[in-house]
């Protein structure tokens, strides 16, 4: 039976999704994808983005719009670009070695590569959390005020400013009595939501997330999914993610991407599909989706 979910803003469903996509199941009830999305135009666009190392084509056919305070989720085999493509959405794969993007990425309408765009400004703007928790080997206060100090922030008061990134972040309760001890002595999932405060405390527009819970159990996994509901209140969140499920948990929309090799044999990936999450799960447009989503492949 074909399970189409209707994306208007007033739908919500309790089904689960079978659809055309039997291999896994997608339960729409507490898909993030379900709720009503209030969208609130484009912040991040890619135009006819492709991305190499140096002669090699990584990524190509990349057209997407971001919108404000949406998840977006980015899936798709091994090897097919999600991680190349996020890195180039804060310029971040500047700093890889023979890496350079064709095609235009906007960032409230300015083109990031352009001329005279200061690349720490993009960073602040978009922020990122990668796969691995990586604090500093510091305080857990000085983690959080490391990007307000280094980019001299004017702040009416560290103090607050530390607070409140960590409340948004759903770890002041557990670290409020011990914010001089070491952020190294927190657990994975714990220094993972210190990372997003650290990302936070620089007040970004967007958060880029990078496999955010692919190292941590998963009750700490679920503490991240909960708060990227309540983070894009106010940030716009960009994940790439390996968990089908995750994806369809925590996204309202969901970019499918795959690799195709050419004649030599060489693997470049592509952007299939990018579309409202509920969606993607359920009457996905491209058979390559659906043959990914149902297990068929990937
Ligand atoms: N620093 C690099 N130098 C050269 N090639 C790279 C580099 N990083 C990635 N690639 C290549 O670019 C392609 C896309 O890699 P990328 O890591 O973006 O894919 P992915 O979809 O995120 O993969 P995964 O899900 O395994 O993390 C792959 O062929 C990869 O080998």
């Amino acid at each position: 039976m074909t399970h189409t979910v209707p994306t208007d803003s007033t739908v919500r469903t309790g089904a689960v999704s079978q659809a055309r996509t039997p291999g896994v199941q997608i339960d729409l009830q507490h898909a993030k994808a379900a709720r009503s999305v209030s969208r609130s135009g484009p912040t991040i666009t890619c135009d006819d983005v492709k991305v190499f190392y140096k002669k090699f084509l990584a990524v190509r056919d990349v057209n997407m719009t971001f919108n404000r305070n949406e998840v977006s989720a980015l899936i798709g085999p091994s090897g097919c670009g999600k991680s190349t493509v996020l890195r180039c959405l804060n310029r971040m794969n500047d700093l890889v070695p023979g890496a350079r993007v064709e095609g235009m990425i906007r960032f409230e309408g300015t083109d990031i590569y352009g001329a005279g765009v200061d690349v720490n400004e993009v960073r602040r703007r978009i922020g990122m959390v990668f796969q691995k928790p990586n604090p500093f080997p510091k305080s857990i206060y000085d983690n959080v005020a490391y990007g307000p100090r280094v980019t001299k922030m004017q702040v009416d008061s560290m103090d607050d400013l530390v607070e409140e990134a960590l409340r948004k972040a759903a770890i002041w309760d557990e670290v409020k009595s011990n914010l001089k001890g070491s952020a190294l002595a927190l657990s994975g999932g714990q220094q993972q939501r210190l990372c997003i405060a650290r990302a936070i405390a620089t007040k970004p527009e967007v958060i880029l997330m990078d496999e955010p819970c692919s190292a941590l159990d998963p009750i700490a996994t679920l503490k991240i999914e909960d708060l990227m509901d309540s983070l894009a209140q106010e940030f716009t969140i960009i994940i790439v993610t390996h968990n089908m499920q995750q994806a369809a948990r925590v996204s309202q929309r969901t970019a499918f991407f795959t690799a195709e090799a050419d004649e030599h044999g060489d693997r470049t990936g592509r952007l299939v599909e990018f579309d409202d999450t509920a969606k993607m799960f359920s009457n996905p447009a491209d058979e390559r989706t659906e043959a990914y989503i149902s297990g068929r492949f990937g």
